[in-house]
């Protein structure tokens, strides 16, 4: 079964769309796809065939209105890459490049790769493998493309508490991956990486992670590695202004990305030492809601909204002035929205013995002017949760509409 506009399908619409961008266990009820068996032997200690779970055989569409791995609900597993060009390729090269990614795109999402060279993948179905295709603000120049370079891609600004690593922030070209199963991500970004040869070099690379799919009994909204449920307040799509806060309209300026959205990815470290030092009480105040099952401090269950106006005995403000949750919410940013859809990071333990781990925090929206970019700022002067993280690696991506059928990704820019 493939998942069309990029959701899975046999799971019920409403519990998806209220957890989407934090839905790594949504995409569990799903049937199988169409021939995919898993190709277990029927020998001394093997079981015979059975069918793949619907984990590894949910499939996700490349072609549609948007690219695949933005609305599709988060995945197990992923891999952020950037990429620069090599001296002495342009447009042409380009275009080449993103015609051979978008051909291994399509076919490793449809699990029908010939391909398949490393056998890393072989025996899994294509467990929700999406693969994301964006342009940096440096590509442009690069390609001779300036004049095609959307307004959109303007350098965010600088925020006090960055402590930004340029050699992991930015880049010509960007790649997301996502999967519920690790290897069948590994291989895609192998062969992603492989493609590149001649044409691009990698720049930087991040891997991910968030919950498995069927870890929890019941479909949830995934925790980050405070032990925060995370994603809650996320713009759901049943909204009447979702698509035109997370989408470019069809109708939208530069032409080439309609449908297309921006994605902002900072990789923020936490300092989790620190935050585990603190009380539970301390935890919840900084961001405004309960650890338990991310419900607001004013009451109420997950998806109960905030009473940002409540106060307690003493007067004081039941959600606290820097709580994150009120800094970030919409209502106190004049509207600005964002869709969430980030993964962890846990890459080994720095020297000081805290762990090297965060978030690899990704927000999609029409435009980050206003969307990231007023609410950072407010982040920035005065959010609790800003005392236990660190800004440390930064980029801005232009991720252009989904590709028609026969269509590459990018092709409306750099053929037009
Ligand atoms: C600039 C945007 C944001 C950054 C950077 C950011 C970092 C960050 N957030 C958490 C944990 C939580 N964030 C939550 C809510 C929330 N966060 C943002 C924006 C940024 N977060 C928004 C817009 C919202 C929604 C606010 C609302 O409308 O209520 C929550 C609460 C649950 C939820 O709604 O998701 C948590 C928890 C971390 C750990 C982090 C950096 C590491
Ligand atoms: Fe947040």
């Amino acid at each position: 079964m493939t998942q069309h506009d990029h959701e899975p399908q046999g799971v019920s619409r409403r519990r998806l769309v209220s957890t989407v961008g934090a839905a790594g266990a949504t995409g569990l009820a799903v049937g199988a796809t169409g021939g995919a068996v898993a190709q277990a032997v029927a020998r001394d200690g093997l079981a015979a065939p059975t069918p793949l779970t619907s984990v590894g055989s949910t499939r996700v569409a490349f072609h549609g209105k948007h690219q695949a791995g933005i609305v599709t609900p988060l995945q197990a597993v992923g891999h952020l890459i950037a990429f620069d060009l090599v001296p002495g390729a342009r447009r042409k090269q380009a275009a080449a490049l993103l015609k051979r990614w978008s051909r291994t795109a399509r076919e490793l999402m449809a699990n029908e790769s010939t391909a398949n060279p490393t056998g890393v993948s072989l025996d899994a179905g294509p467990s929700s493998l999406t693969i994301t295709f964006g342009f940096g603000r440096s590509f442009f120049s690069r390609t001779g493309l300036e004049k095609q370079r959307p307004n959109e891609l303007t350098p965010l600004p600088d925020f006090s508490g960055d402590a930004l690593d340029k050699d992991r922030s930015d880049g010509d070209l960007w790649v997301q991956i996502g999967s519920n199963d690790a290897l069948v991500a590994f291989d895609a970004l192998r062969e992603i990486q492989r493609q590149a040869a001649g044409t691009a070099r990698l720049r930087w690379q991040m891997n991910g992670f968030t919950r498995t799919p069927g870890a929890t009994r019941r479909p949830m909204t995934m925790r980050n590695l405070m032990g925060q449920v995370d994603g809650t307040n996320n713009p759901k799509r049943s909204e009447p202004n979702f698509d035109r806060r997370i989408f470019v309209p069809a109708s939208g300026s530069p032409a080439w990305m309609a449908n297309g959205s921006y994605a902002v990815v900072r990789r923020i470290r936490m300092l989790l030492d620190d935050w585990d030092k603190r009380t539970r009480n301390e935890q919840e105040r900084v961001i405004g809601r309960r650890k338990s099952d991310g419900s607001p401090l004013t009451g109420g269950n997950e998806d109960t909204e905030p009473d940002l106006e409540k106060r307690g005995p003493d007067g004081s403000p039941v959600i606290a002035a820097d709580a994150h949750a009120r800094v970030a919410a919409p209502e106190t940013n004049g509207g600005a929205a964002m869709l969430r859809r980030p993964f962890s990071y846990h890459d080994g333990f720095r020297d000081d013995g805290a762990p090297d781990a965060g978030l690899l925090f990704i927000a999609w929206q029409a435009d980050p002017q206003l969307g990231f970019v007023p609410v950072q700022r407010k982040l920035d002067r005065g959010d609790a949760l800003s005392r236990f993280i660190r800004h440390e690696a930064s980029g801005l991506f232009a991720v252009p509409g989904g590709p028609a059928k026969g269509e590459y990704v990018g092709e409306r820019l750099l053929e037009g």
